[in-house]
């Protein structure tokens, strides 16, 4: 018998994603991200139904970050006992998500966030694990993208959740959340509801359950599909460019700024768009932090004289002397 008999229209497609996208392989040691919810629960379930024709080995993994009392432990008793039945290793942590976000001075949800991935980065390492799925679906990536353009977009925002990053890979990034509820129903299988999702103060909240259903009812089947090609565009663009960028450097070297400083007449040479990019390059290389205004300040610095100067950061500028832009560090 085939190991993808018995499978279902979208256990068939999960697969075949999986396959495509080459998330996981034959050996992989595969922990499935938890939480409980919808989401997880529909790639948990989805997993188990094609993990034979996979030849990968499952466990779970769940944070409790005991944010919303008895309710949080209600979801680590919920995922504990769901492991248990389907007879899969499930590792749990319970962190102090507020005191620690006091203590990094960051949002409980970025907290929450960073506290996650170290967990899960840390499992693979002590457990041997190869691979964490989580559940992000094609709602999330639009979620995601909306997010980024009304905080302030840039080009590599408007990619989006990606399907693959290191370990980290998101199998359902190319479903629909109709059709993980419709499986989860047809499957009979559970899962927990946080009512703080319903929050509509939250800007995440607010995207997910007014803006994206408003447009969503006005330009029907079009929108979420149209924000997924621009995120898998915008993915493509960044690989293409990183490669365009990689041997620009490679083959100027006055344009790789390891040596304090970068060459005016090359940089004149290119476009507005590639003056900038290598000047990203050049402020990271040295451990500086980008952003827009510093690099329009650099591209202006290459329309003006010799001698001109202009202040990156506090202690940190850079001068135009003889054909070079020098990167200055005037902090003792
Ligand atoms: N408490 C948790 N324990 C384990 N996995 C979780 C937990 N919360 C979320 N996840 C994983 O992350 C996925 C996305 O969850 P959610 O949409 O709440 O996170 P997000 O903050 O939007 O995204 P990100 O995971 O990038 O931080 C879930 O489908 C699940 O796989």
């Amino acid at each position: 018998m085939k190991k993808t008999d018995g499978l279902n229209t979208l256990e068939k497609r999960f697969l075949e994603q999986i396959t495509l996208h080459r998330l996981v392989g034959q050996g992989d040691r595969v922990l499935v991200a938890v939480s409980g919810g919808a989401d997880s629960m529909a790639l948990l379930t989805l997993f188990i139904a094609v993990q034979a024709a996979l030849g990968c080995t499952l466990a779970v993994v769940h944070c409790n970050f005991g944010l919303r009392g008895a309710e949080s432990d209600a979801d680590e008793a919920f995922v504990r006992e769901c492991a248990r039945l389907m007879g899969l290793p499930c590792f749990v942590r319970q962190f102090d998500t507020l005191a620690s976000s006091v203590a990094a001075r960051r949002s409980v949800e970025e907290e929450a966030r960073v506290l996650r991935y170290g967990y899960f980065q840390e499992i693979i390492e002590r457990e041997g694990y190869t691979k964490v799925a989580t559940g992000h679906h094609v709602g999330d990536n639009a979620e995601t993208m909306l997010f980024n353009l009304f905080r302030g977009v840039t080009l590599p925002s408007l990619r989006g959740i990606r399907s693959r990053r290191g370990h980290i890979i998101r199998p359902l990034l190319f479903m629909h959340r109709a059709e993980i509820e419709e499986y989860l129903k047809q499957q009979g299988t559970g899962y927990r509801t946080d009512a703080t999702n319903a929050d509509d103060r939250y800007d995440r909240n607010f995207i997910r359950n007014r803006v994206i259903p408003l447009v969503e009812e006005r330009f029907h089947g079009r929108f979420l599909p149209s924000m997924q090609r621009l995120s898998e565009q915008s993915g493509e663009l960044e690989a293409f460019l990183e490669l365009y960028f990689e041997r620009l450097l490679a083959g100027n070297p006055e344009l790789s700024a390891g040596q304090g400083w970068l060459g005016v007449d090359a940089l004149r040479q290119l476009t507005a768009f590639e003056q900038k990019e290598v000047f990203k390059r050049a402020l990271s290389q040295l451990g500086l932090s980008v952003d827009s205004a510093v690099l329009g300040r650099l591209t202006g610095l290459l329309g003006l004289q010799p001698g001109r100067r202009v202040e990156l950061s506090r202690g940190i500028e850079v001068l135009w002397k003889d054909r070079r832009l020098c990167f200055i560090c005037r902090l003792s």
